[in-house]
């Protein structure tokens, strides 16, 4: 809980600020240099109409007063009043063309900064996606962009024509008193000290809050998606989710409220005193009209340049802090952006094709970057050229966690992993990839068509459909594919609007025919019979021998009948690998695997 005021002050020095800001103008600078350019043109010219306005406002109340006196003639108030409203035009005209192109440089800036997100979010190491620190960070990031994208470059414009008004204003303000003049400038400091005070209690509570934020969104997700809406209406946990969800948003609205009426009263405190001194300023224009025998449109001329100052300084006290609010979340995004964390890929070594000497691993040892305690210990084994190699073993042994570092996915554990001789860390990691064909546990579920749904394992051939075809086939998801109203160009799931569910088991084909899309040197399939039906597993683990033929299968399995055509067998064991060999040579050694097999065996008898 937020409690000591220091706690709520950004650890980050002014000259960092400058360099944040600096970056962000730049940025827009470079997206559209002519927009930013008529921008500022229209705000400098919007700058001067209001003591255009004041002036003739002046010269209108005298002519009015002038008129009153001596009932002479009405053209005089006329021709001012249309100056006046010709002003108001011009203006409202300036001020809807600079909504307008501030819009497109938003549209222009939101695009580049959630690209950059998205870009960022692609290429970092898949082991930060385990850390809770990475989601805080990345939502604060998010944040910023969606719903602050660009206020930082409107304010700075708003600012720049703020300061232009107050000097125009400062200008005929100074014809008649430079005291007031003065005065009505100095005044901004201590109103702006407030509102920066103010932006960084918003800023922190912002940062504090992410991590209960993101709880939130989780249990509001929870209660309205549509993976958990079967379980929510099963187990009628909904009132429990709601109270959980209830007691994050109360825990965060409790100290919003506590910044909130600290920050009222701080604004309260200087609303007081510019009202004082906006008092004894106007009580001193009366005063100079008086002594100096100023005419009526002076003296209504000053009163609303006191006004208007009034209202420009506060208006440039609040864009200022907003400002300064803004470069301390832009600093967010940028430490994000920047945080020099992309996967090691520049590797000098492109993987052979077919792997010509296999696979050596020596001495592998992996942990999470949540926990100290490793889920992989000290691994050390061989895969052959062209081997069909099953990974069994009890849950959370460690299996999906070894396919994750064979292929590059996992790259912080210590030992070696060599293909063909090369260290996976020397290889280059795009052109590994490329070779690389897999299908997960958690496989997605793309929300596009079938064809889609495959092409998407090679996007260099999304629209060569003989290689498509090539893939259903291979994979049984022709026969899927087959059924679909609208063939391969059927919509496929039901978020969208005319979209056509699929069994898990017709997902998963889906998911197969999309790995069989590249050619592969390396194949790995996490439990791919787990959704399937005895006759198509069957069906796919002789389709899955031919395809093999020519490279190396990782296979895991639970089933250990399937396991049974694998040329090697590694058993892992709390992370440990505690036998290996062919299904024949562990079934002799009568350990885990035997145990395991024999357990198994008499459950189908
Ligand atoms: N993201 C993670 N962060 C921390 N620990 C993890 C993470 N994923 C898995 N683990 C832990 O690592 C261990 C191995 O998990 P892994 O998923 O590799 O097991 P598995 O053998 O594939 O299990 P299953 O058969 O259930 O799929 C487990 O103890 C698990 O708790």
């Amino acid at each position: 809980m937020i409690t000591q005021s220091q706690t709520l002050r950004p650890n980050i020095g002014i000259r960092s600020l400058l360099a944040v800001l600096r970056r962000s103008l730049t940025l827009v600078w470079r997206l559209s240099a002519p927009l930013v350019t008529m921008l500022l043109v229209l705000r400098i010219v919007s700058a001067f109409i209001p003591s255009l306005q004041v002036l003739v406002v002046k010269e209108l109340t005298d002519v009015v007063a002038g008129l009153l006196a001596s009932n002479g003639e009405m053209s005089e108030p006329v021709k001012w009043l249309a100056a006046s409203g010709g002003l108001l035009l011009i203006g409202a005209l300036l001020d809807a063309a600079a909504q307008y192109m501030t819009m497109l440089l938003k549209q222009k800036t939101q695009f580049t900064m959630e690209t950059m997100l998205a870009e960022k979010s692609m290429s970092i190491p898949l082991s930060r996606f385990e850390q809770p620190q990475y989601y805080d960070q990345l939502q604060r990031a998010k944040m910023n962009v969606s719903f602050r994208g660009f206020q930082l470059i409107e304010q700075f414009f708003a600012i720049g024509q703020s300061l232009l008004t107050v000097a125009s204003f400062f200008v005929v303000l100074w014809h008649f008193s430079w005291v007031l003049s003065l005065g009505m400038v100095l005044v901004v400091v201590p109103t702006l000290a407030v509102h920066m005070r103010i932006g960084e209690w918003k800023y922190w509570l912002m940062r504090v809050q992410t991590p209960f934020t993101r709880r939130l969104f989780y249990f509001f997700d929870l209660m309205t998606n549509r993976q958990s809406a079967k379980e929510v209406r099963l187990y009628r946990h909904a009132s429990k989710l709601l109270q959980y969800w209830g007691g994050y948003f109360w825990r965060n609205a409790g100290e919003q409220k506590k910044v909130e009426l600290r920050a009222q009263s701080l604004r309260m405190g200087i609303e007081g005193l510019n009202g004082t001194i906006a008092f004894l300023f106007s009580c001193y224009a009366v005063w100079v009209c008086y002594s100096q025998g100023l005419t009526l449109g002076a003296y209504v001329a000053i009163a609303q340049v006191l006004a208007s100052t009034q209202s420009s300084m506060r208006m440039i006290a609040q864009n200022l802090s907003s400002i300064y609010e803004e470069t301390l979340v832009m600093n967010e995004f940028y430490d994000f952006t920047d945080s020099g964390e992309e996967e090691d890929g520049q590797g000098r070594h492109v993987l052979n094709s077919p792997i010509a000497e296999g696979i050596t691993v020596e001495h592998l040892t992996f942990a999470y970057p949540t926990s100290p305690k490793p889920v992989l210990k000290d691994l050390s084994f061989r895969i052959e050229p062209n081997q069909t190699v099953a990974i069994v073993g009890e849950n959370g042994a460690g299996k999906s966690t070894l396919v994750n570092c064979l292929i590059g996915l996992y790259q912080e554990y210590s030992g070696t992993i060599r293909y063909d001789g090369v260290d996976l860390k020397e290889l280059d990691a795009n052109a590994f990839r490329d070779r690389t064909g897999a299908v997960f546990q958690d496989f997605l579920r793309y929300q596009v068509s079938a064809k889609e749904n495959i092409g998407f394992g090679d996007v260099t051939r999304m629209e060569d459909m003989a290689a498509i075809e090539a893939a259903a086939a291979h994979s049984g998801a022709a026969d899927v594919v087959r059924t679909l109203p609208d063939g391969m160009d059927t919509l496929l799931g039901p978020i969208f609007d005319g979209g056509h569910e699929l069994s898990v088991g017709q997902w998963q084909k889906l998911a197969l025919a999309r790995s069989f899309m590249r050619d592969s040197a390396i194949m790995v399939l996490d439990e791919p019979t787990a959704s399937m039906d005895p006759m198509a597993e069957a069906e796919l683990f002789k389709r899955f021998a031919e395809l093999a033929e020519g490279r190396i299968t990782l296979l895991i399995s639970h089933r250990l009948g399937s396991c049974r055509m694998a040329d090697h067998i590694l058993v892992l064991k709390n992370g440990e690998l505690v036998e290996q060999g062919s299904h024949e040579q562990l079934i002799r050694l009568q350990g885990e695997y035997c145990r395991m097999y024999e357990t198994q065996s008499q459950s189908y008898r």
